[in-house]
């Protein structure tokens, strides 16, 4: 379970995110939305111990993320961007056991899961090849691997199908879905309105850094006389500018 506790974020003057208070259940798809400058990157890269609060704080598995950021860090799989940092040199398999290594994983145990998930998500042709000859999907989905190599409890999006076709997107929601069922927790941001009504147990949808309205997609619908989401979507940051 992730608790987020009055986190807020200022830059300056600009007050990124401002006491954000929700709760994530445990195996829930949950979806980060807002426009432009909402402060979705800002809420992920806290709770990812990545930046540090300007006050408030959250809990991610019973653990405080400004006390205890090394052991959250151990909890949790990041996706910042795609394609982020993968040598091309090296295998798709080499760059993911080089993060199973930083985790203190073993190479044996670090071997046999890379094993299993690349059959898991059909990448057995390329595992061994350099990533650099990558198209977008096969290098996201090398990201991914990446992310969860070391068996984490919660993972954390921003945008995972951005700038991804149509089939490559496919495959990551494919790929969030296994993670739910697998029991894992999944928060991602995302500027797609049909992406997370398709996916998401429950939205949270912020706005110049602040809650605006939080439930599942049809409890939001029903809420606003049957709307279609879009629709709610632009009214509520619509009206609150
Ligand atoms: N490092 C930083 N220094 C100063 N201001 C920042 C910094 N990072 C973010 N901001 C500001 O914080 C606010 C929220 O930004 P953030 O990147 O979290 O929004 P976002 O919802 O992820 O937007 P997008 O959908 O465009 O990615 C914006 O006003 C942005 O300019």
């Amino acid at each position: 379970m992730i608790e987020l506790i009055e986190l807020t974020k200022d830059f300056g003057k600009v007050r990124a995110v401002d006491r954000l208070s929700f709760t994530i259940n445990k195996g829930e798809i949950f979806g980060l939305l807002g426009e432009n400058g909402a402060g979705k990157t800002t809420t992920l890269r806290m709770l990812a111990t990545m930046l540090k609060p300007t006050s408030g704080t959250a809990i991610i598995s019973g653990l405080d993320i400004t006390k205890e950021p090394e052991k959250v860090r151990r909890k949790i799989g990041i996706l910042f961007g795609s394609e982020s940092g993968l040598y091309a040199r090296l295998t798709a398999r080499e760059n993911i056991e080089y993060f199973g290594l930083l985790h203190d994983m073993k190479k044996d145990e670090i071997k046999k899961r890379i094993d299993e998930l690349s059959e898991r998500f059909g990448m057995q042709d390329y595992i061994d090849k350099p990533a650099g000859t990558f198209s977008k999907g096969m290098k996201q989905k090398v990201c991914f691997l990446r992310s969860i190599i070391h068996n984490p409890e919660v993972m954390l999006f921003d945008e995972p199908t951005n700038s991804l076709d149509v089939s490559s997107a496919k495959e990551v929601h494919d790929f969030i879905r296994l993670c739910k069922q697998e029991g894992r927790t999944i928060i991602f941001s995302s500027h797609s309105m049909s992406e997370v009504e398709k996916l998401c147990d429950r939205v949270a949808i912020i706005h110049k850094g602040k809650l605006v309205v939080l439930g599942s997609i049809d409890e939001i619908k029903q809420r606003f006389s049957g709307h279609s989401f879009e629709d709610v979507f632009i009214r509520l940051v619509g009206d609150s500018k």
